[in-house]
C-alpha cells in the first residue's frame, strides 16, 4: 500500500501527476514553462488548494530561470509579472496567491538576479516540505477528533494528490490505515469533474482504505441508511469568520450534517485561511465551462447549446461547521476570535512576531 503523490521537483524539473488522466492512466508531466504551469492548474491536471499553491511556487521558480535581465530591478519586475499571470489561473483557492506572495516577499531580498532565482526555488521547496508536515499534523488532529467513529463521508478529493502528501480531509484515513485504524469512507462522486469517483476512490484504494462510492444525490439517504457518524471535507479558502469555500456540493453536506445531528469537519492548513476576507460573501467563486456539465467525456448528456450554471465551489457558513482542523490545532466555537488565536496569524500580515 502506498500514499500517492502528485508533485515532485526532480532533477531540476517540476513533475506532476496528470490528475485529469486518473484513475485509468498514471501519466507524469514535466512542466517546463510558466504557460505549462498555468495550463496545468487551469485544466486541473494539478488541483487541490495546497497543490495549486505548491505548483505555482515552483512555476515562478521555473519561469525565473528564463529571465536574463540587465539589472536585478528588471528581474524583480519580470518575476512580479509572472506572479500576476499565474495568480489568474484559478480564483478561489487562496493558497495560489498566498504561495506567490510568499515567494515575491522572499525574492525582494535578492541583490542579483541569479541570487533571486535560487531564493525562489528554495522557498518553493520550503512551501512543499511545510505542506507535507502540515497535512500529516492535520491527520493526527483529525484522528483524535474522529476517535470512536468509523463511518465517515467526504466530497471531492482533499487527499494526498491535492497536497504535498497525506491530504487534509483524507489525511486521517491514510494515517489510520498505516496504524490499523478501521474506517469506512463514503465518497461522493463529485460532479461535474468527478474528483470523488476518479481521485478519492483511487487514492484511498492505493492506501488500503475501505471506500464506498455514492452519487452526490445519494448523500442524504446514505447518512441515514449507513449510519454515517461524521462528515469531513477540505477547503479552498476560509474567511476570517470561518465561512468556508470548498467544492460545489459541500454546502449540501453541511446542511445534511446539521439536519442529521452529526459533526461536520473542515480540514485545512493555515495557508488556506484568508483573514483579509471577512466572510464567505467576499470569496470569489470560480465558474467553469458548460461542457463540464453538458458532457461526460466527449459524450453529450444534455441537448446541445443548453444553458448552464457551473460554479466549481460553494460557501458553507461558519455556523454549520463543527470544527476546523489545522496543523496548529482544532478550531471550534467563535471562529472569528479563535482562528487568529490558534493560527497565530494577523489579517494579511502572516505570523505574529
Ligand atoms: C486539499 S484540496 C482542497 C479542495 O480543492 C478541491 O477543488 P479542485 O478539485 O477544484 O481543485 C476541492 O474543493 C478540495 O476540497
Amino acid at each position: 500500500m502506498s500514499i500517492p503523490l502528485s508533485i515532485a521537483w526532480t532533477d531540476g524539473q517540476l513533475v506532476i501527476l496528470n490528475q485529469q488522466k486518473l484513475p485509468h492512466e498514471i501519466d507524469y508531466l514535466t512542466l517546463e514553462t510558466i504557460e505549462d504551469v498555468y495550463e496545468a492548474i487551469f485544466t486541473l491536471k494539478v488541483r487541490g488548494a495546497p497543490a495549486i499553491g505548491i505548483a505555482a511556487a515552483y512555476g515562478l521558480a521555473v519561469a525565473a530561470r528564463r529571465h536574463h535581465t540587465e539589472t536585478v530591478e528588471a528581474f524583480l519586475e519580470a518575476v512580479q509579472t509572472d506572479a500576476e499571470y499565474l495568480g489568474q489561473s484559478r480564483p478561489t483557492a487562496v493558497n495560489l496567491v498566498w504561495a506567490l506572495e510568499r515567494l515575491l516577499e522572499t525574492v525582494k531580498k535578492a541583490e542579483t538576479a541569479e541570487a533571486g532565482k535560487a531564493l525562489l526555488l528554495e522557498e518553493a521547496k520550503r512551501i512543499h516540505q511545510e505542506d507535507e508536515a502540515s497535512c500529516r499534523q492535520i491527520g493526527e488532529y483529525a484522528l483524535s477528533l474522529l476517535e470512536g467513529q468509523e463511518r465517515v463521508m467526504t466530497i471531492c478529493n482533499a487527499g494526498s494528490i491535492a497536497t504535498a502528501k497525506y491530504g487534509t480531509a483524507l489525511a486521517p484515513f491514510h494515517l489510520g490505515s498505516e496504524r490499523g485504524r478501521k474506517f469506512e469512507v463514503y465518497a461522493c462522486e463529485t460532479r461535474p469533474v468527478f474528483q470523488g469517483a476518479r481521485l478519492t476512490v483511487w487514492e484511498l484504494q492505493q492506501s488500503g482504505v475501505d471506500v464506498t462510492l455514492i452519487t452526490d444525490s445519494m448523500a442524504a439517504h446514505t447518512i441515514g441508511a449507513k449510519g454515517i457518524e461524521a462528515i469531513i471535507v477540505g477547503a479552498d479558502r476560509i474567511a476570517a469568520n470561518g465561512d468556508t469555500a470548498n467544492k460545489i456540493g459541500t454546502l449540501n453536506l453541511a446542511i445534511l450534517a446539521d439536519a442529521y445531528g452529526i459533526p461536520f469537519y473542515v480540514a485545512a492548513p493555515a495557508s488556506t485561511f484568508d483573514l483579509a476576507t471577512r466572510s464567505g460573501e467576499e470569496i470569489p467563486i470560480e465558474e467553469r465551462k458548460a461542457e463540464e456539465i453538458t458532457h461526460i467525456g466527449n459524450q453529450p448528456v444534455a441537448p446541445l447549446g443548453t444553458k448552464v450554471f457551473n460554479p466549481a465551489f460553494d460557501v458553507t457558513p461558519a455556523h454549520l461547521i463543527s470544527a476546523i482542523i489545522t496543523e496548529k490545532g482544532i478550531i471550534q466555537g467563535d471562529f472569528q476570535r479563535n482562528i487568529p488565536e490558534v493560527l497565530n496569524l494577523y489579517a494579511g500580515k502572516g505570523e505574529k512576531s
